[in-house]
């Protein structure tokens, strides 16, 4: 099933959380709930992946269940799960959000990622691009907390730093920028959701929170 793109009015903040959801958790919605909160956003808009392209294809669930599996695991009214990515034809974020600012121009769209995607962001095709097309939120998360705000990526954007009491002007501003979020760390994760289930003998993962 095909979803809409999100309604969308000049002005709205948005965060852009992309992501494989495979499943979707309680972590996601933590993250993008706290970064409502602390950016003041008027949206968080889960991107479900087609395919991450640094990830294998092999247990990858299909893109129609893990947008089910979002849309349970969202159960809130500003998180949107979105497969605008499949509509696009993109699978690189770069391309992604060039099209994105390209059609919504007078939306103040930023990136949020967990602190383990903000270790990897260098591998990423065009990351500095990227960097210079929407400001960047990083959301704590175990094991990635202090790796994140010493990562090459941290240290490329140092001069544009927000601190964590100013980051609700990240949407605001011109990119590059970029700000850890502060708030409680979340132990879930989709490694671990789908090794709890291969224990259980549960050969397909269904919807979890
Ligand atoms: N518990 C969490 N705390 C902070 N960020 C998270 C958490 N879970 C997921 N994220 C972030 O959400 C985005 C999408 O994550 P993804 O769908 O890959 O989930 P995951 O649990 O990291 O999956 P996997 O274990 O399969 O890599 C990424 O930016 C990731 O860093
Ligand atoms: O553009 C890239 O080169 C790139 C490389 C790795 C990951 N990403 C994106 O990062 C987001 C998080 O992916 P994942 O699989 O860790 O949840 C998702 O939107 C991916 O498309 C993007």
């Amino acid at each position: 099933m095909r979803t809409a793109t999100p309604a969308l009015s000049p002005g709205m903040k948005v965060a852009l959380l992309g992501g494989s959801f495979n499943p979707a958790h309680e972590g996601h919605r933590h993250l993008s709930l706290m970064a409502m909160e602390k950016l003041q956003l008027h949206r968080v808009w889960w991107l479900v992946s087609p395919q991450n392209p640094l990830k294998d294809k092999a247990g990858m669930a299909s893109l129609e269940a893990r947008l089910a599996s979002a849309r349970e695991a969202a159960d809130h009214p500003r998180i949107c799960v979105t497969d605008i990515e499949r509509r696009l034809g993109t699978a690189y974020t770069a391309d992604t959000l060039k099209a994105l600012t390209a059609r919504h121009p007078h939306v103040h769209f930023i990136w949020l990622m967990g602190a383990d995607n903000m270790v990897q962001f260098p591998k990423w095709r065009d990351w500095k691009t990227i960097a210079r097309t929407v400001p960047i939120a990083v959301y704590p998360r175990p094991g990635f907390t202090l790796k994140a705000r010493l990562s090459k990526a941290a240290q490329y954007l140092a001069p544009y730093r927000l601190e964590a009491a100013d980051a609700a002007l990240l949407p605001l501003v011109k990119a590059p920028a970029l700000t850890f979020i502060e708030g409680p760390e979340h132990p879930a994760s989709a490694t671990e959701i789908r090794a709890a289930r291969a224990r259980s003998g549960q050969t397909a993962w269904t919807p979890s929170r």
